[in-house]
């Protein structure tokens, strides 16, 4: 339950220093193994039953965070009980090798993800966006719906799901209005900044509709055969993404369309590589042990400052 209460501002700025999320992901892309470690994440596909068993562990030594996160994540039937993204974290003490905490994942890896996706929005989206557009009414939609409208201020928000009764709902449970699209088309034609959070295996976003100028965060299609983003745009687009090496072992939007990347988010903080914001920009999320790692000692920290 902690975990669901982690503040984003926690993931995200504390005033002008960087967050923890966007430091560490910056020292990743400097690639000093002294620093982190963090291998490519190990995945045992489960076809029978469209899914996966992910391990995704961590090791960085200046913050003294030893973790590992084991995700499964199975395309669900509409209106499933179970989620889709299942996970649980592992602490370990860094110097003897004993757990230290043991923490559901869920919580964490939407927040994360969607903590992760605003410091893309932040660097790459248009200086004028009036309009966000999320593609997708699951976990990962909702946890980017209320930190992108925590964070930045649109004069409209639109919404898709491919059964127009789950965009409801997910309306019908926020305070601000939100437009429910019947159609990816409409949804995001002048879109100024576009959120995939969908479980397709397709595309479902195509070039030809992306306003030019248009920042995209695209969190889903993480196997190497899935899409969610079609040919045109992912060449047409400057591709950023969280590590290359993980994008070019399990992007299909990457690896399929052949597309090139121009930078990892790390590089755009660390300086090495610029932002570039008045051009379409996709950022392709992957989800990193990193990430995990610095979010869960951010909750053990909260749980033993408060019991
Ligand atoms: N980049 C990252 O770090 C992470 C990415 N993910 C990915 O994000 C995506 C969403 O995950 P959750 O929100 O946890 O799942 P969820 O099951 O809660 O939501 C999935 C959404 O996608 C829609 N959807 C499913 N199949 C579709 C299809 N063929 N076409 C169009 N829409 C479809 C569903 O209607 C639902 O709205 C998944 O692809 C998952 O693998 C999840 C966690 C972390
Ligand atoms: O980073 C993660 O956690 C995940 N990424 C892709 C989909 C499953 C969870």
């Amino acid at each position: 339950r902690l975990s669901e209460t982690l503040a984003i501002t926690e993931l995200q700025h504390h005033g002008r220093s960087p967050s923890t999320l966007e430091s560490v992901m910056g020292k990743f892309s400097k690639r000093d193994s002294s620093e982190i470690i963090q291998p490519v994440r190990s995945v045992v596909p489960i076809q029978q039953h469209s899914g996966f068993l992910g391990v995704m562990p961590a090791y960085l030594t200046a913050e003294g965070i030893l973790c590992t996160k084991m995700v499964a994540f199975y395309q669900r039937a509409e209106g499933s009980s179970l989620p889709s993204t299942q996970a649980t974290v592992l602490l370990f003490h860094p110097e003897h090798g004993n757990v230290t905490a043991i923490m559901d994942g869920e919580a964490i890896t939407a927040k994360r993800t969607a903590a992760v996706s605003a410091i893309s929005a932040k660097l790459f989206k248009p200086a004028l966006s009036e309009v966000l557009c999320i593609l997708g009414s699951g976990q990962q939609a909702r946890s980017h719906y209320d930190v992108f409208t925590k964070l930045f201020k649109f004069k409209e928000v639109r919404l898709w799901s491919r059964r127009k009764e789950m965009a409801q709902r997910f309306v019908n449970d926020l305070q601000d209005p939100v437009t429910v699209c019947s159609s990816v088309k409409e949804a995001v034609i002048g879109a100024d900044v576009i959120v995939t959070a969908t479980g397709a295996s397709q595309p479902i976003l195509f070039g030809e509709w992306v306003k030019p100028g248009a920042h995209i965060a695209a969190v889903g299609a993480c196997r190497p055969d899935w899409r969610e983003l079609d040919d045109v745009l992912m060449r047409e687009a400057v591709v950023y993404v969280d590590s290359r090496e993980g994008a070019t072992a399990e992007s299909g939007d990457i690896i399929l369309s052949g597309a090139e990347v121009f930078a990892e988010l790390g590089e755009v903080i660390n300086g090495s590589f610029p932002a570039q914001h008045e051009k379409t920009t996709v950022f392709k999320s992957l989800g990193m042990g990193i990430q995990d790692a610095v979010s869960a000692k951010l909750v053990l920290e909260k749980w033993n400052s408060e019991y």
